[in-house]
């Protein structure tokens, strides 16, 4: 079990249950309790200083780790010839991806239960997890009374490898949709944290009443900004990856199987 901050980020969660702590320079007041609703322990901070409240939901953390030298030789595969060369190696091939978010559905579907639920898509990197997940969400949820309902943003700061780090928020298809609304947010990766964190405070601005984070890959680095990471699917290494909807410069999001570009591929695509 981890602890997860599903508020805003004025304080810094520096352990695990069982060990855990927080840190604040502020004077607190917290209170502990079960939420059934959210199927979790939760931990109010009080902080009168600036009158706000933090909430910390102690969510339990099943996210897959691929480690650091998981590699699988591209030969192994069944690859577009138009990336021949282009890639170095596989490290989740796209069975294990479906199989871990099947898995995911029913871990978001055993915390989050029936209630109504839209699902958002951020485009464009997470349309593969997002169909993938949907589908696997409506077979957990078959005999639930409320459907799950969709909606779709597009955020960009991408270039080449790198954030630029200013998140640019492309498209919100209908704003007052998400007002009063239980929100499952699902992006494909959470590398800075500077997406994730935009999202999460425009939801909270647009009136959103619950809001969860699922998260096909998150990486294994420092965060520029703390996010939640309610349900997670796989821990990856620092590496820049690539397929099953992630893009170099909008190329490869064709690509069945999570890999590794090489040298040859960084280089062809590279932003002129
Ligand atoms: O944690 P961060 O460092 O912010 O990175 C994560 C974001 O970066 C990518 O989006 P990108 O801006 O490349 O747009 P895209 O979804 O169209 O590929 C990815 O799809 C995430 O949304
Ligand atoms: O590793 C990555 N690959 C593709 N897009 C990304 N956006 C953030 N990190 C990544």
């Amino acid at each position: 079990m981890t602890l997860k901050t599903t508020g805003l980020s004025l304080l810094k969660v520096i352990g695990k249950v069982g060990a855990w702590a927080f840190e604040t320079d502020q004077p607190i007041d917290c209170v502990a309790y079960l939420d059934w609703d959210l199927g979790c322990f939760v931990l109010e901070l009080f902080i009168p200083l600036v009158s706000s409240q933090v909430r910390v939901a102690i969510m339990p953390s099943k996210s897959v780790p691929i480690p650091d030298d998981l590699e699988f030789d591209t030969n192994l595969f069944l690859l577009p010839g138009c990336y021949q060369n282009d890639l170095k190696s596989v490290i989740i091939p796209e069975g294990f991806v479906r199989d871990r978010v099947k898995q995911l559905a029913h871990e978001i579907h055993e915390a989050i239960g029936d209630k109504p639920l839209i699902l958002l898509c951020v485009l464009k990197g997470s349309y593969r997890f997002f169909t993938t997940l949907a589908d696997e969400l409506s077979v957990a949820r078959h005999q639930c009374k409320s459907a799950i309902k969709v909606d779709f943003i597009r955020t960009k700061s991408y270039e080449d490898t790198a954030s630029s780090g200013k998140v640019q928020i492309i498209g919100l298809t209908n704003q007052d949709e998400l007002k009063g609304q239980n929100v499952l947010i699902v992006e494909d990766i959470v590398d800075s944290g500077l997406t994730m964190s935009r999202l999460v405070h425009t939801l909270q601005d647009l009136g959103a009443k619950q809001v969860w984070t699922s998260v096909l890959l998150s990486k294994r680095i420092t965060r520029q900004v703390e996010v939640p990471e309610d349900f997670v699917a796989f821990n990856i290494p620092d590496k820049f990856i690539v397929g099953y909807g992630l893009d170099y410069n909008q190329h490869f999001r064709d690509l069945n199987h999570i890999c590794v570009m090489s040298e040859q591929g960084i280089a062809k695509y590279k932003s002129s």
